[in-house]
């Protein structure tokens, strides 16, 4: 068998087999290694602006306050597509004429009504790209606990958004995370729960080699 190349595999075309106002469904052919032509149902959102790369920005803000441990902040929110509540990172689409830093600090004060600065920006990632092109940067902001803006922080949720804002400390992350699920009916969001696996795996191992396998 010839040994196969990912990177000889591309795209031939994409047809919209139903579109929405947010989002479409398209079939996607393409090539595979071996040059056989093979179909993918892909979901992409109608709402990307042209020339940019990154649908939306996920917001990973710690607040950081006196005699007070970190915090990481957290939004709650009933999810449609769920059918339940989930607990996520503040995130949402980029606007138009917006940088990714900006989307972030926006989207922060809306659900949150934290004001933040921003620490670093990662480049576009993937969330789920067995099923969509949907992409997203992380944006790391420093929430000043102590300044006055953040003191009583009020959310400015659009119609129709019912955000709850949860603060947890960062240094037992995973551990009220898997009290959460406990006790309510939650999903976490990968991407917090794989932060806190990661948080504890530094934590507690950060000079483990990998073990041998017999
Ligand atoms: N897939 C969607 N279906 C909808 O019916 N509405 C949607 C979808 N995606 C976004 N939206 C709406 C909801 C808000 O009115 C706007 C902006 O959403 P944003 O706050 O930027 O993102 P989320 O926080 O992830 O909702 O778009």
């Amino acid at each position: 068998m010839e040994p196969s190349n990912p990177t000889n595999q591309s795209i031939i075309k994409e047809e919209v087999l139903a579109k929405g106002k947010w989002a479409q469904l398209l079939q996607t052919t393409y090539v595979d290694p071996t040059g056989k032509t093979r179909v993918w149902e892909t979901v992409k959102r109608t709402t990307r602006k042209p020339n940019t790369s990154s649908d939306g920005v996920a917001v990973l803000a710690v607040l950081k306050k006196t005699l007070h441990y970190d915090c990481l902040i957290m939004v709650k929110q009933f999810r449609p597509p769920m059918g339940c509540y989930c607990l996520e990172l503040p995130a949402g689409l980029i606007d138009d004429g917006e940088t990714a830093e900006i989307a972030a600090l926006r989207e922060l004060l809306e659900e949150t009504g934290f004001k933040g600065e921003i620490s670093e920006t990662s480049p576009a990632l993937c969330l789920d790209p067995g099923l969509t092109n949907c992409t997203m940067q992380y944006v790391t902001v420093n929430v000043n606990g102590d300044d006055s803006a953040n003191l009583k922080p009020k959310q400015r949720l659009d119609d129709g958004e019912f955000v709850e804002v949860v603060l947890v400390p960062i240094n037992e992350l995973r551990k009220k995370l898997d009290e959460m699920l406990q006790k309510e009916n939650i999903v976490v969001d990968a991407r917090v729960y794989v932060f806190a696996m990661g948080l504890m795996s530094a934590s507690t191992k950060p000079n483990m080699l990998p073990v041998m396998k017999a």
